[in-house]
């Protein structure tokens, strides 16, 4: 199954012609971004819900703390009812870099996606709902079942979500981060009674495709220069980059230098953060991430030197192959 990620920093009318693309080339997904910067996630899906047919439209990821579960209750359940049933809702800790600059306490992010997860399942089941801090507030609507995804990278969020959704996005594009977090999953779900199979394994990757490999290569730096930027020192230390060479790229980054960000970015850096290069290239990569466990490829952010000559050419030679 491949998924595609579009980030709301151009006009919703322009995300939807790109949807429709998707949809034709033959995605099975879309994962709309949510950051308060951007244009809003909702009124995005709700224009893509108009806009297609059959592709899965999801939040890729939205937060507990921007909006309480009633309100995204309320939100995903619009959307399945406006798209026919094709809603999936995808929630993640959220950045913490985005809330700092909004004022948010990023308090007990885990407990906090585990108890929102828990109450928007009851509100979408048209439960009175007393978790979470709610005093018996109930929906009055309801629609056919949404899945619900997690977005997750630490070890803690990963067993949780293995424990309580039906399927996780991580944003990794390389097998060794798949090697160390199938298994976490596993335990969770495990742990829970349920079976590994009931949970999708989504690589939420940095994805880029060209005829020309290193046109697609170029196109990604950028990309992973802030991946580089914001990975934990374990996750760089899985892939043999230095502390050094990630703080001069995040330096850089602070000094909206992305040109010197992008020239800090090394072969082994878009291997580990990428998914880039000529189709053939994309394919021996995704193949290699299936063998890990992983059930679906998200097609991430830049997508293509050209994002729509490159959602065609994933359709005829990544996805069609
Ligand atoms: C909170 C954090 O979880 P994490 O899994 O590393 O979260 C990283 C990201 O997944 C998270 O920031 C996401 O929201 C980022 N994210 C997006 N974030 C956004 O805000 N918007 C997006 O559009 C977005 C897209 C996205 C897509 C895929 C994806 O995988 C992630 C995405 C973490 O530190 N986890 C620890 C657990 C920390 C812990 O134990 N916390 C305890 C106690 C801690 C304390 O006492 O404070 C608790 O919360 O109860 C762990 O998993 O081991």
């Amino acid at each position: 199954m491949f998924g595609i990620e579009f980030v709301p920093d151009e006009s919703v009318l322009k995300i939807g012609y790109m949807a429709k693309l998707a949809e034709d080339a033959g995605f099975g997904n879309i994962w709309i971004t949510d950051h308060y910067n951007n244009r809003d996630v909702w009124t995005t899906l709700a224009v893509l819900s108009l806009l297609t047919n059959k592709i899965s439209l999801g939040t890729g990821v939205t937060n507990p703390y921007t909006r309480n579960a009633a309100i995204t209750a309320s939100s995903i359940a619009s959307i399945n009812e406006l798209s026919g049933g094709r809603a999936i809702l995808g929630i993640g800790p959220g950045d913490k870099a985005t809330f700092d600059k909004m004022g948010i306490d990023w308090d007990k992010p885990l407990s906090r996606v585990r108890e929102t997860v828990l109450a928007i399942r009851a509100f979408l089941a048209k439960e009175q709902v007393s978790q979470a801090g709610f005093k018996g507030a109930q929906m009055s609507f309801t629609t056919s079942k949404i899945p619900i995804y997690i977005g997750a990278q630490g070890p803690k969020m990963l067993e949780l979500a293995g424990a309580i959704s039906d399927g996780v996005l991580i944003n990794a594009s390389h097998p060794d981060d798949f090697k160390f977090a199938v298994p976490m999953i596993r335990a969770g779900a495990e742990k829970a009674g349920r079976k590994p199979e009931d949970v999708q394994v989504c690589a939420y990757a940095s994805f880029s495709a060209d005829k020309d490999p290193a046109k697609a290569v170029n196109a990604s730096k950028i990309v992973v220069a802030f991946i580089v930027a914001g990975s934990p020192e374990n996750v760089l230390e899985r892939h043999g980059i230095g502390m050094d060479e990630a703080k001069a790229i995040s330096d850089a980054i602070s000094r909206f230098d992305f040109k010197g960000a992008m020239d800090g970015v090394t072969p082994r850096m878009t291997e580990a953060f990428s998914i880039s290069g000529a189709p053939a290239d994309c394919r021996a990569r995704i193949d290699e991430l299936l063998s890990t466990g992983v059930t679906q490829i998200v097609v991430g952010s830049p997508i293509g030197p050209n994002k729509e000559s490159a959602i065609k050419l994933i359709g005829k030679k990544v996805i069609g192959k």
